[in-house]
């Protein structure tokens, strides 16, 4: 995977069975939110293949498995100007999900007095929450989270715990990143080990 002509990702070659969460480690600049972009459907790599759900990628297919994959990454993929159950609304027409479970996974993560509030009025940690509740809304098969524990308080930690569980019980796969080797130990059954693009280590729980 090339980026501006520099190797980003090289000779990645990494399979995620149903039902498994793996972590995702390595430095700054290692290549992990890269990885998650193009396991997203988000970036084409320039080089190699990716298949998701026994189907290879490409723009057809890609349309298609998107509906399947969400990813909770750096910033929130939230409208400012809309409220939250708004954002929510809307994904919930765009992917096909039941809009009456909005108010429902609102209240499961804790955002139920802050529903009518503008997402730009949100704190960081009030926007990660709705990010989860949006995964709790779509129910991906692919759960991509990229430093999802970052600005979460103590009691909205546990969540993250929460929407993987409900990915392994639908035989979904996720890839958790993260710099904390102890919340990746707790939450996946492998952790990879990314340098300069490439797999370093790979170890199972
Ligand atoms: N849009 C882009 N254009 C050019 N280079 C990019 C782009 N995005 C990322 N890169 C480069 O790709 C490499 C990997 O970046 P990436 O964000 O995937 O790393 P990371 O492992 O997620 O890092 P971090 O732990 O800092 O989040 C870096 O060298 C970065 O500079």
């Amino acid at each position: 995977m090339d980026l501006h002509q520099a190797p980003v990702l090289r000779d990645l070659d990494l399979c995620l069975e149903s039902g498994e969460v793996i972590g995702l480690m390595g430095a700054n600049g290692s290549g992990k939110s890269t990885l998650l972009s193009v396991l997203a459907t988000l970036i084409r790599p320039t080089a190699g293949t990716v298949e998701l759900f026994g189907r290879q990628i490409d723009a057809t297919s890609a349309r298609t498995a998107r509906l399947r994959v969400a990813l909770v990454g750096h910033s929130a993929a939230l409208y400012d100007r809309l409220t939250l159950e708004e954002n929510l609304r809307l994904v919930a027409r765009l992917t096909g999900r039941p809009r009456r479970r909005v108010p429902e996974v609102l209240a499961d993560v804790g955002l139920a007095r802050a529903a009518g509030r503008p997402a730009i009025a949100c704190s960081q940690g009030m926007r990660r929450r709705a990010e989860l509740a949006r995964v709790m809304l779509t129910e991906p098969d692919l759960l991509l989270l990229d430093e999802v524990h970052t600005g979460l308080d103590y009691d909205a930690a546990p969540l993250v715990g929460r929407v993987l569980a409900e990915v392994r019980s639908r035989w979904g796969a996720g890839v958790l990143v993260s710099h904390e080797a102890g919340r990746v130990s707790d939450l996946c059954d492998r952790t990879v080990g990314l340098r300069s693009g490439r797999v370093e280590t790979v170890v199972a729980r």
